[in-house]
């Protein structure tokens, strides 16, 4: 059965590209938004995002059979805590942070009465905020669901149609696993972009010489990455701790392997890693997962 009544908390890109999705895949479906920050509830109404767009989030919530919490995963724990006495009976409560175990534990702390079960659209951007969301977001990308095991089957079931009616592949996960495949896949890159950009912002200040400026392709790839939402990427490294600490120590070493075959010029074993990445980028590519390239273009927050 599907959802009649979705509300969503936190309209920013995530949030905003759901309602715009649902608009467009289930015109039948009441939406309803609630955002702590009143400009952004200014500017969701402006633009029409969902029907009615609440002054509280008991507000929001106080129709819904579907509640999505769109906000950071470090205010998760507050903005479930503030719809515990709202909540209809039986409506199901999920998220879409981008770390799972320690988001599924805080919003099962403050809503222990409610239906919980995580889910995070592997899909998005470095931009943020209500004009940064697009209802194809989330078309042929992976929506990861984490249901503790005593979930029932028909809950889980009627998110995951949610999902696929968005346009998503769904896959169901242990939470665990997801923040370790996750750590490497998405955090651990992010990191690293973060790195990068600030290294070479310091070697202008101590060279006192343009450095960014040369910038070229690979670089500026970086550069994109870099631009995203600092307090959505501190949550997730705060919240993501052991699984990124993990895989941070294993790229160390393997860099530090790479470091040496340098030092050595022993320029075989570059070559055969090399040769085994570029054949990994080009079997996601041959299988499609290679979604279109975010539009540089769109308006930032
Ligand atoms: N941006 C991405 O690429 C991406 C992709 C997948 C999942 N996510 C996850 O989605 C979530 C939202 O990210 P986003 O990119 O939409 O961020 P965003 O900054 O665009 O939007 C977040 C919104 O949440 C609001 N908010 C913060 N605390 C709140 C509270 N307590 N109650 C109500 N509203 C509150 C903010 O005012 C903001 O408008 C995060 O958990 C993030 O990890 C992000
Ligand atoms: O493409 C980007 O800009 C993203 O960072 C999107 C990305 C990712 O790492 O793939 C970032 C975090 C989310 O949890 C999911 C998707």
């Amino acid at each position: 059965m599907g959802f009649r009544n979705v509300a969503l908390v936190g309209l920013g890109l995530i949030g905003s590209s759901i309602a715009r999705a649902v608009r467009e895949a289930m015109p039948e479906v009441g939406l309803s938004g609630y955002d702590m920050d009143a400009a952004v509830r200014e500017r969701a109404a402006q633009l029409g995002l969902v029907d009615r767009v609440a002054d509280n989030p008991g507000d929001a919530v106080g129709d819904a059979d579907l509640v999505i919490l769109c906000v950071p995963v470090g205010a998760m724990a507050e903005a479930g805590a503030a719809l515990a006495d709202h909540l209809p009976r039986g409506a199901i409560v999920s998220d879409v942070g981008s770390s799972k175990a320690a988001v599924a534990a805080s919003l099962r702390a403050v809503l222990p009465e409610a239906v919980v079960i995580p889910a995070h659209p592997v899909a998005g951007t470095e931009n943020s905020g209500p004009d940064a969301g697009f209802a194809t977001l989330f078309q042929g990308r992976w929506c990861i669901l984490t249901p503790a095991d005593d979930a029932r089957v028909e809950d889980v079931q009627r998110l995951s149609d949610f999902w696929t009616s968005l346009g998503a592949k769904v896959e169901r996960m242990d939470a665990k696993h997801h923040d370790l495949v996750l750590a490497v896949t998405s955090h651990l890159p992010h990191l690293i972009a973060y790195t990068i950009v600030g290294t070479a912002s310091d070697l202008e200040r101590v060279t006192e010489s343009e450095v960014i400026k040369y910038s070229a392709g690979g670089f500026r790839d970086f550069t994109r990455i870099a631009a995203s939402n600092p307090t959505m990427w501190r949550d997730i490294f705060l919240t993501n701790k052991e699984a990124v600490l993990d895989m941070l120590q294993r790229f160390t070493e393997d860099l530090s392997f790479l470091q040496r075959a340098i030092r050595l010029d022993d320029g075989d074993t570059l070559f055969d890693l090399f040769t085994r990445t570029r054949a990994i980028r080009r079997g996601i590519v041959a299988q499609g997962q290679d979604v279109a390239e975010p539009d540089f273009g769109r308006q930032s927050g």
